[in-house]
């Protein structure tokens, strides 16, 4: 597809593109509630994302514009119906949350949680996480990324589509700032399996993520959403993966004694 220069150059684009989304399209009606919420919020809070092969590159955020002032920004991909995302940016004032979704009505839901929580610290994107990770965030831009629940896709021809790729990882990792989180939940044990196998055999000389020995940067605490309140229900254990990008290693002094 693209590679205007605003991509870093550490990430590998032959494995992002071509890709098949990991979302399906879904109709959804907005309440005359939520069509209310945006028509009034989502020119405040949102931003669409054209679809598509044909799009033109998306211009790229300046967090601290969006947000209208400088603090760690968490990327939340796939929000649902902002359960998690108003819960979190609640118990988490100084943190700026950026939430992407493809689902409209989820995103209306969400609005209406930020409306009347009072909440200043939510921006939401529709469209393509992998899009908005790629176009949009510059490189060590976020000190979290949050995955909560992502689709399983479990067929095995349908693997292709799940959101967790070597590519994607690498891309998370190259937008996380050093110590930044990578926050994965799933309740589906075969994603989980997936998931750890690809945090296992992630490129050691490319930007990666490494399990977290020490305290996180940011709130690790989820609020039980729908789907793992199902998942309790039926006896599904949810897998949490914590995983930092790690700190540059410091250089090496040379033999005379110099940096
Ligand atoms: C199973 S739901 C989980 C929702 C929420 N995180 C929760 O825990 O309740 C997964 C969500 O991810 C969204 N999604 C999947 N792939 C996406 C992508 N590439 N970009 C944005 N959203 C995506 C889907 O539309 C769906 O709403």
């Amino acid at each position: 597809m693209r590679n205007d220069g605003r991509v870093s150059e550490s990430v590998d684009q032959s494995r992002l593109y071509p890709r098949v989304t990991s979302f399906r399209f879904r109709r959804g009606t907005l309440t005359t509630g939520q069509q209310r919420n945006w028509d009034e919020l989502w020119p405040r809070l949102g931003r669409d994302l054209a679809i598509g092969t044909d799009r033109i590159p998306e211009e790229p955020l300046d967090l601290p514009t969006l947000f209208g002032r400088t603090a760690p920004a968490v990327l939340e991909i796939g929000s649902g119906t902002g359960i998690s995302t108003a819960a979190m940016a609640t118990a988490e004032p100084d943190v700026d949350v950026l939430a992407v979704e493809v689902y409209k009505p989820g995103l209306a839901q969400l609005l209406g949680l930020v409306d009347r929580g009072g909440l200043t610290n939510v921006r939401m994107v529709r469209g393509d996480a992998v899009v908005v990770l790629t176009e949009l965030l510059a490189p060590e831009s976020l000190t979290g990324i949050r995955v909560f629940f992502p689709d399983p896709w479990p067929k095995s021809r349908h693997h292709k589509r799940r959101l967790i790729q070597s590519g994607t990882l690498e891309l998370m990792a190259d937008r996380l700032k050093p110590g930044g989180v990578l926050h994965i939940a799933t309740d589906h044990a075969g994603y989980a399996e997936w998931i750890a196998e690809h945090l296992a055999t992630q490129h050691r000389d490319r930007p990666h993520v490494v399990q977290a020995t020490a305290g996180a940067p940011i709130m690790l605490d989820r609020p039980t959403t729908k789907f793992e309140g199902r998942a309790e229900r039926e006896g599904r254990e949810v897998n949490e993966f914590v995983y930092v990008r790690p700190q540059p290693s410091p250089s090496r002094p040379t033999e005379s004694g110099g940096a």
